[in-house]
């Protein structure tokens, strides 16, 4: 089965809603400008929660193509849950993807597998896909420990989730001493745990489920090195971080096979 590919630009906390207007509208033009097949590849940004109003109404007026959605997402429908933001509140608001478990998150906010599973849940029943991000650090790869640990994490993630759901969701493999380091990880080293994780996904659920189910790998990705790690069959896509705060070399990343 073919799996479209999908560019999603991480934004992290970086860009206002007024930055964010001028990013959405550069990284349109430079794919337009470029007969850009968005059929062929999805182009998602996932911006702040305050950029999101923003980006929905530039996106919605100028009927672009470029998809968007968020960085976390509460596990609560709603009520004193002070400072969080529902699922509801995210697809409202036009919302394709939820990032969850990105590695930032389960360092600075102590997220567990069994949290970021059930964040994907939530995702999911409000009719988004989740990004579901794993990855190990620097001493599990030192010990050569990466695939067992992601296969752990991923293991925990998946818990209680239907095929159907697994299908339709979308997992990030992001080494964590590959991000924001300029230490981009070799497309082999992509492909061994990308590999890994879609086997596994096949003897969790079955065949289909593991030949449907979109893996990415994010990690100091960039235009010079896109291509190469797109060669690799089990990967699917990139989970963009710095480089996608530049509209020409996001586009360029998203143009991965031009
Ligand atoms: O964490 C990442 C995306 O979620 C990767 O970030 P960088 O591309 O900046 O390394």
């Amino acid at each position: 089965m073919a799996r479209t590919p999908l560019m999603a630009g991480n934004w992290k906390m970086n860009m206002d809603h007024l930055e964010a207007i001028h990013l959405v509208q550069g990284l349109n033009q430079e794919l337009t400008d470029a007969n850009f097949d968005f059929s062929a590849v999805e182009v998602a940004v996932i911006p702040p929660f305050t950029d999101i109003r923003s980006v929905q109404t530039v996106v919605e007026g100028d009927e672009m193509k470029i998809k968007y959605g968020a960085q976390d997402v509460s596990t609560h429908e709603n009520g004193a849950y002070t400072g969080e933001i529902s699922a509801s509140m995210l697809s409202k608001l036009g919302c394709s993807f939820i990032v969850v478990g990105h590695s930032e998150r389960r360092e600075y906010h102590g997220e567990s597998d069994a949290l970021v599973g059930e964040k994907a849940r939530v995702a999911l029943a409000a009719g988004m896909t989740p990004i579901i991000c794993c990855g190990e650090g620097l001493d599990v790869r030192k010990a050569g420990n990466q695939v067992s640990h992601v296969l752990a994490q991923i293991d925990g993630a998946l818990a209680g989730m239907s095929a159907d759901d697994v299908k339709k969701s979308v997992i990030a493999y992001e080494p964590i001493w590959a991000i924001g380091t300029g230490e981009v990880a070799t497309p082999e080293d992509a492909q061994e745990v990308c590999g890994a994780i879609r086997v596994r996904v096949g003897e969790l659920y079955d065949a289909a489920t593991a030949d449907a189910v979109r893996i990415l790998y994010g990690g100091s990705v960039k235009s010079a090195n896109v291509a190469d790690i797109m060669a690799k069959e089990d990967v699917d896509g990139a989970l963009v971080g710095g480089a996608s705060l530049k509209a020409d070399e996001f586009a360029k990343i998203a143009r991965f096979n031009a």
